[in-house]
Formats: structure tokens, sequence, C-alpha cells
């Protein structure tokens, strides 16, 4: 096979290895963390969900490529929203999640999402913000404006869903996530290029003028 031919397939085929995307799950105690997880992975709403921490993995097909999904339920206290480091660089992408009916849950949100901010860039680890329990609208304290706001201050996508009601809304949650990572990557990977020929040209152009 022709040397640039070769190169293309081996580039193809690069395209198409599986991926692996690592999302950590945050938010306030109750506000349905784990509801969101079990309604993604079996399509299913249980009600009542255990109280342990854990890592699931997924495989999905997205836009034709294989992707590990690993998802990390993470555990809070009932009166703090401490994650750790380990946690905050383990993840790719952030779901921080509120209840529509709770507001501690909601300034628990703006909390963590400083803590996020301190330790993750934006152009390192995209966040989407989710207000759960959109099927409790008569006991909503949070608005929807006010969810969409601090979403648009924080650079976050946002999303209100109800992992009670609907499978598909909580799926478009975990792909528009998955797209993100995906696109802060080709990022990266695109400004790594660039740097590097900049590197290069300095060297040769600093080369002739010493010389
Ligand atoms: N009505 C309604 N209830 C929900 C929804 N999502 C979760 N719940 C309920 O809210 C409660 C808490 O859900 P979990 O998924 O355990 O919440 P969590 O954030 O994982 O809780 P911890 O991990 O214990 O902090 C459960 O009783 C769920 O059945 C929803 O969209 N609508």
């Amino acid at each position: 096979m022709v040397v640039e031919e070769k190169s293309r397939v081996e580039a193809m085929e690069g395209n198409q290895q599986r991926m692996e995307v690592n999302i950590l799950l945050m938010g306030a105690h109750n506000v349905g963390k784990t509801a969101l997880t079990v309604r993604f992975l079996t399509r299913r709403f249980i009600g009542e969900y255990g109280d342990m921490e854990s890592v699931y993995s997924r495989m999905e097909r997205i836009h034709g490529q294989e992707i590990c999904i690993n998802i990390w339920d993470s555990q809070v206290g009932e009166k703090s929203c401490w994650v750790s480091e380990k946690q905050l660089q383990w993840a790719d992408g952030m779901i921080l999640v509120y209840d529509i009916c709770d507001r501690g849950s909601f300034d628990a949100v703006r909390q963590q999402l400083q803590l996020v901010r301190r330790s993750r860039k934006p152009a390192s680890c995209p966040v989407v913000i989710v207000a759960n329990k959109r099927d409790l609208q008569h006991h909503r304290r949070v608005s929807g404006e006010e969810g969409r706001l601090l979403a648009l201050t924080q650079g976050c996508c946002f999303f209100e869903v109800s992992a009670a009601e609907t499978y598909h809304s909580v799926l478009l949650v975990f792909h528009r996530l998955v797209d993100l990572v995906r696109e802060t990557r080709a990022l990266r990977k695109s400004s790594a290029g660039v740097r590097g020929i900049v590197r290069s040209m300095s060297a040769v152009f600093g080369k002739k003028r010493a010389e």
C-alpha cells in the first residue's frame, strides 16, 4: 500500500478506536443522582436507591464510535457537598444535579461549581447542570430561568428533566456531555498541534537568526 494511503487508513482506524469517558455526578443529598444514573443505565426508574457510592460502566455507540462511559455516582453527607480532589481529577466531564423543589440543593450546585472551577478549567472539563424532579411542578422552589442563568454565567449546559418520568431526556444529558468531552479533547489536540508547529518554526528561525 502507498505510504499516504496506509496512514489514511490507520487514521480512520484510529478514529474508530474505543474511547473512554469518565463522568462524575455531583449534587446535594437526595436530588436524584442515582435515579438519573440508573435511568441511563437500565432505562428504568425504580424509586428506591441504596446509599452506596459506585462507579458504573456502560458501552454506547455514539455517532458510530464505541464509547465506554464510566459514571462515578458520588455520595455526599446530608450537610456537606464536599468532593475529593481525586474525583475532580478523575473526571473528563461532570454533571451537577439539583432538585427543583429544594433551594438548598441549588445553592449546593453553586458551591460545587466554585470547587470544580478551582481545580478544573472549562477548557479541560465540561460541566452540565441538571435540574431534576421536573414532574413535581407544584412543589417547585427554583425557576427554570435561575437554572439557565447560572449555567449561562458559568459556561455550562443546562437541562431540566425528570428521572421519574422520561428516559429520553436523561439519555440526552449523558450524550450531550459525551459530545462536549469529545469536542474538548479535539480542541486540546489541535491546539497542541499548533503549539508544536509554532515551536518548530521558532526553533528554525531562532537558529537562522543566531547564524
Ligand atoms: N418525583 C421524583 N422523584 C425522584 C426523581 N428522581 C429521584 N427521585 C426520588 O428522590 C429520592 C432520592 O433519589 P436518589 O437517586 O437516591 O438521590 P441521590 O442524589 O442519589 O441521593 P444520595 O446519593 O443519597 O445523596 C428517591 O426517593 C427517588 O425516588 C424525579 O425525577 N422525580
